[in-house]
């Protein structure tokens, strides 16, 4: 059986959308002397499907979420071209192909996101035309159902984010992650800031569930040196990317503080990338994203060496590509759900695209032993919301 095509679309929102505070997140642009939109690196308001299909007409499913337009280009051009022709049950084949004809180029950032969204659709192919879902390739059903930790608390008025936390506890959620309103640039005033939101949300859920906390590359070594030891006695169960994702001795530093468990890898990219984080120890918890990081070829054997080092891996955001690979991993303790909202920031777009995503019930989520491939299809319910590129 040989790939025949590779389809690529950008799914560019044009509906409503809930504009979220102005400083709902850290993010690595708070450095930089500027007026205007310094979130806008932060909107997640396009999306890139990839469709891989074969003779007989199966069709795998991909995405990638970081730079669509670019990244359609990358695949158009020069990775599709490769696909084609191929056997999809030679993807370690495939993705060294694609990974090493590119490698001038795309060993991060833009090209390996081009690589992962092939790649996943290679894998939804390879469950389609084996009639077994993907996680039974990949090892099976290692829980009975997914634990997963809330994501969203964006940073806004302690009322509001305890109004948020008490919602969130109402809908049986035992783990929460909130984000950072305040950073370097905001002084000492923002460090109370930040330190008064995370003990409201504390008093909210309590010292008996996980409560994570998110930087998103907002801070620095030097402020974050300084808040660990502050944020000690909440307890958190990490701190996520305190530092911008290139200062990885930074992150080797915090997390060798031992005084709050350090999380990142969401915006590194490979396996030998993630193998550096954590051989390095700069990470107590590794969260690649499956459609950044090399795709589900990639993240498996990065859970290998994850599970040699027993740093546990928590992959960022949720998504099928991501869900089936924690389903199959023992070392994969938990995922993160980003809740069902209206369209904000833009985590929560893949829900308007795709079909088939899980929805949490409980605190958890569970997947179909019987559904084949990655269990999603593209969704026609939202068209009217979308300027579709092909
Ligand atoms: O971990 C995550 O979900 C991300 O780092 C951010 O918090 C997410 O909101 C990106 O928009
Ligand atoms: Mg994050």
């Amino acid at each position: 059986m040989k790939i025949k095509s590779v389809r690529t679309r950008v799914w560019n929102w044009t509906g409503p959308t809930v504009p979220p505070q102005g400083n709902f997140c850290t993010n690595a642009s708070d450095a930089l002397w500027m007026k205007g939109d310094t979130m806008s690196s932060f909107r997640f308001h396009q999306w890139l499907t990839c469709e891989v299909e074969t003779e007989d007409g199966t069709i795998g499913i991909g995405n990638a979420a970081l730079a669509p337009t670019v990244v359609k280009k990358a695949i158009d051009e020069l990775l599709a071209p490769l696909v084609i022709g191929e056997d999809p049950f030679d993807n370690a084949y495939i993705w060294e192909k694609m990974y090493r004809r590119s490698h001038a180029w795309g060993r991060k950032g833009i090209g390996m996101t081009a690589i992962s969204a092939i790649d996943i659709a290679i894998w939804d192919l390879m469950g389609k035309l084996a009639n077994k879902p993907v996680f039974k390739l990949l090892g099976g059903r290692t829980k009975e159902k997914i634990p997963v930790y809330y994501s969203k608390l964006y940073a806004d008025s302690v009322e509001a984010m305890q109004r948020e936390a008490e919602e969130a506890m109402k809908g049986g959620y035992s783990a929460f992650k909130t984000r950072f309103g305040f950073g370097p640039k905001d002084g000492m005033p923002g460090m109370r800031e930040n330190l008064k939101r995370v003990e409201a949300l504390r008093e909210v859920v309590g010292y008996d569930n996980d409560l994570m906390l998110e930087c998103y590359m907002g801070w620095n070594l030097d402020y974050a040196k300084r808040m660990l030891p502050k944020l000690a006695k909440y307890e958190p169960r990490w701190l996520e990317e305190p530092v911008i994702a290139d200062d990885v001795n930074g992150y080797r530093e915090l997390n060798a503080m031992n005084i709050v468990p350090i999380s990142g890898g969401e915006h590194e990219y490979s396996v030998i990338g993630c193998a550096d984080l954590i051989r390095s120890g700069a990470v107590s918890v590794l969260q690649y994203d499956t459609n950044r990081v090399g795709g589900i070829t990639a993240a498996q054997k990065i859970n290998a060496i994850a599970e040699a080092f027993q740093v546990p891996v928590i992959p960022h955001a949720g998504q099928m590509h991501n869900y089936h690979l924690t389903m199959a991993n023992v070392n994969c303790p938990m995922s993160e759900y980003f809740p069902v909202f209206d369209v904000e920031v833009g985590n929560e777009l893949f829900y308007y695209i795709f079909e088939g995503d899980p929805e949490a019930q409980d605190g958890f989520l569970q997947l179909d032993d019987d559904l084949p491939g990655l269990g999603i299809s593209i969704s026609d319910k939202h068209l009217k919301n979308f300027e579709i590129t092909e």
